[in-house]
């Protein structure tokens, strides 16, 4: 799992370790793997001409102390000093090293530039740059760039954007992640993240992403003794308005995760869905889950509460998410910006700038799981859940292939049928979204192998990487 530290959380784990550490270790440990990274980046430092932008706080220091391991190995190292205030004693090593510093006012780039480290702000900085630290990135434009930490200017708890930042090919923080490296729109402004272990020793994050060992420990798989009931039957009333959301949520939910899929939608197309999945039970009956919405049109609402009335978990898609309420029990809700704006009465533009911040906000007002679909899907727990773990699951599988037709479909009869499967054995509603995020990505990539997919390929594909997470 990668898990994303508050900076208040970073820097009350700072204070501790600082206490038991020599003065300057720990910037030692940031910088020695800020320089590797470096080195590992350029395939090397000698002969490189590296700029360092260096502004007055300890991120500032980092990129000082880095520069002189390479200015050690051999790089040409230029410190272009934002303020009068730089670190001292970092400065008077890169001087020691051979570097060079200067003021900004008087920076001209002449000549070719490998790399610029980005060093202005770290943890410690406000959202947005100052005029003298735009214009030198104006300069430097074109040349590749390594953040110190975060990108300067982004947003480092929200992972929201406001004014001029930063935008690295490579991150390199330190002792966990923060929020603005998983969390769009700045984790779109990071780059490839490396993160160096300081020592830290920090409290469970709020913001996670799970990776291959979390799916793997985490999804319930059958055992000698299971059969098609006590692997979870998963119910979808879908596809009343647009047949083909009924065929593809049914496609995902037939991956083989659970035991059994009831369908329950109009003649016609239920004699579709058996002839695409002759493995599917017609009707209603017993479920461990429902799904609904995918392409209801105006049944979506009927729908909904005919699968409250069950009393089980309820995944709610598309056109069944304007008919939620606050106080319906137990649901997993999937919508993408646009259907959150609307449930929330907010702009679109808004959701999409602040996206954490409205999951969240979603999550506690309807008190439900709200997996809220983008590049980066965040899954927010219920606003009264007080289960261990990070609030908010991050997804970074996919691939942007995936931004297809049908693919939510897909994504919602998954995720029902997980959470079927999960029932039995104790898995919550939240990480149970959580997985159907990140297999639906997997299964796009695999499916995709960078190419063009339609939503019944990831679909086709869910088997696949499944398999590969369950074997290794
Ligand atoms: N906290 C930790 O555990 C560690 C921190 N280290 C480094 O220390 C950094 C944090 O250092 P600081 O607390 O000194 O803070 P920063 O280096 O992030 O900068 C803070 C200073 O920048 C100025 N500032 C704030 N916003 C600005 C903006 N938008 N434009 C220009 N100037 C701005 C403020 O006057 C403030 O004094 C981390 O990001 C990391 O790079 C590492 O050395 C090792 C461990
Ligand atoms: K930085």
């Amino acid at each position: 799992m990668r898990s994303a530290h508050r900076v208040d959380q970073v820097r009350a784990a700072e204070v501790r370790l600082l206490a038991a550490l020599p003065d300057g270790a720990l910037m030692a440990r940031a910088a020695s793997g800020l320089a590797t990274a470096i080195i590992d980046f350029l395939g090397g430092a000698r002969g490189r001409r590296i700029v360092l932008l260096v502004g007055s706080g300890d991120n500032g220091g980092d990129a000082l102390f880095a520069g002189a391991l390479l200015a050690r190995r051999g790089a040409g190292v230029t410190a272009v000093l934002l303020s009068p205030d730089a670190h001292p004693a970092g400065l008077a090593a890169l001087h020691r090293a051979g570097g060079t510093s200067c003021p900004a006012a008087d920076f001209s780039a002449r000549g070719t530039v490998d790399l610029v480290v980005d060093g202005i702000v770290g943890i410690g900085g406000r959202p947005g740059l100052r005029p003298d630290a735009v214009a030198l990135l104006a300069e430097l434009e074109g040349v590749p760039v390594v953040a110190v930490d975060v990108p300067s200017g982004v947003g480092v708890d929200s992972g929201e954007l406001a004014g001029a930042h930063v935008t690295a090919d490579l991150t390199v923080t330190f002792g966990t992640h923060k929020p603005c490296h998983l969390i769009d729109p700045a984790a779109a402004h990071c780059g490839v993240v490396t993160l160096v272990d300081i020592g830290l020793d920090l409290p469970t994050a709020d913001v996670g992403a799970l990776g291959t060992t979390d799916v793997s420990r985490l999804l319930p798989v059958p055992s000698h003794h299971s059969h098609k009931y006590t692997r979870g039957v998963v119910g979808l009333r879908t596809g009343g308005g647009y047949p083909g959301a009924g065929l593809l949520s049914t496609a995902g939910a037939s991956s083989g995760l659970a035991g059994m899929v009831r369908y329950v939608g109009p003649d016609g197309l239920t004699d579709q869905v058996r002839a695409a999945h002759p493995e599917v039970v017609a009707g209603g009956g017993r479920v461990n889950a429902w799904v609904v919405g995918c392409g209801s049109g105006d049944e979506a609402g009927r729908e909904l509460d005919e699968a409250l009335a069950d009393g089980v978990p309820v995944v709610v898609d598309a056109d069944a998410l304007v008919h939620v309420r606050p106080g319906m029990p137990r649901l997993i809700l999937t919508p993408h910006a646009g259907e959150l704006a609307r449930m929330l009465d907010v702009e679109r533009d808004e959701i999409e700038s602040r996206p954490l911040h409205w999951v969240r906000e979603a999550a506690a007002h309807f008190d439900a799981v709200v997996l809220l679909k983008g590049r980066r899907t965040l899954i927010a727990r219920p606003g009264s859940s007080s289960a261990p773990g990070p609030h908010v699951w991050v997804n970074t599988t996919g691939t942007p292939w995936l931004a297809t037709a049908g693919a939510g479909d897909v994504l919602a009869g998954l995720i029902g049928s997980i959470v079927a499967s999960g029932d039995q054995v104790g898995l919550g509603l939240h990480d149970a979204a959580a997985l159907g995020a990140w297999l639906h990505g997997a299964a796009a990539t695999l499916a995709s192998g960078g190419g063009p997919i339609t939503a019944g390929d990831v679909a086709a594909a869910i088997g696949d990487a499944v398999r590969r997470v369950v074997t290794g």
